[in-house]
């Protein structure tokens, strides 16, 4: 029995067979429309307060890789922006394409950028970060578009450690990083109400996607891919095309916190 996954057999289209919710009512990724979003006076500012000592390990899950934090404090914390209360940094974690044409999950005016990040945070009115995510208000993640330029040297640093867990399963220490490092310059943001782009697809996500994409280079994009999604000893499989594409909007709205 596979597990799901992105390839033809048990990808996306696939996925509502064991996990119905994904044809639910805020399944994300979307498209999202600038023009057609409204613009929240009422919306705060972001407030990401990271702690480079919270940075614990990065892992090939199979799917993606990701820079788990350690969540035991409100040490490196999302507040402010559309939600209430202070959510925790769990992971950070990426999606891209198998070319630099496509990679990212949200869309804008039907645009693909060739990769996307994710920074996850849950609720810390919830007792754990698994009892979180199964809440409506339960996680919080910010999505950042990166964008084909200049090589980012901050995101270097990420992808010098892949070569260190280039198969599924495989982890290893990355001790002090700042995720701030990744942000861009401003932090104004589309916010709707959604789900995780990837089974369980739980409808527990408030999208805070920031409008300003930050850099990476093409050379940079080859080496996200270098990474397998198989196993040690399997028949190896790149790490490409890991996205979900944009879902029906249904009954939602997109709110701007910017003219
Ligand atoms: C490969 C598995 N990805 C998921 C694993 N987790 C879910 C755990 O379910 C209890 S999670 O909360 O860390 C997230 S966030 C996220 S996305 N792309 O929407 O930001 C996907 C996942
Ligand atoms: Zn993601």
């Amino acid at each position: 029995s596979h597990g799901w996954g992105y390839g033809p057999t048990n990808g996306p289209d696939k996925w509502g067979e064991e996990f119905p919710v994904a044809n639910g009512t805020r399944q994300s990724p979307i498209n999202i429309v600038p023009r057609e979003a409204h613009y929240d006076h009422t919306l705060k500012a972001l407030k990401l307060k990271y702690d480079p000592s919270n940075s614990n390990g990065i892992l090939n899950n199979g799917h993606s890789f990701q820079v788990d934090f350690v969540d035991d404090t409100d040490s490196s914390t999302l507040t402010g922006g559309p939600i209430s209360g202070t959510y925790r940094l769990k992971q950070f974690h990426f999606h891209w394409g198998a070319s630099d044409d496509r990679g990212s999950e949200h869309t804008v005016n039907g645009i693909n950028f060739p990769c996307e990040l994710h920074l996850v945070h849950w609720n810390t009115k919830y007792p754990s970060f698994g009892e979180a995510a199964s809440q409506p208000d339960g996680l919080a993640v910010v999505g950042v578009f990166l964008k084909i330029g200049a090589a980012n040297p901050r995101l270097q640093k990420v992808l010098d450690a892949l070569d260190a867990i280039k198969t599924k399963g495989k982890q290893t220490t990355f001790p002090n990083f700042d995720p701030k490092t990744l942000l861009p310059g401003s932090l104004h943001y589309w916010t709707y109400d959604g789900s995780l782009t990837t089974p369980p697809l739980l409808e527990s996500v408030t999208w805070i996607v920031l409008k300003e994409p930050i850099s990476v280079s093409s050379a940079q994009m080859a080496k996200f891919r270098s990474l397998l999604f198989t196993g040690e000893g399997e028949s190896p499989c790149c790490m490409e095309d890991n996205y979900r594409p944009p879902q029906p909007l249904k009954n939602r709205k997109v709110r701007a916190s910017f003219k």
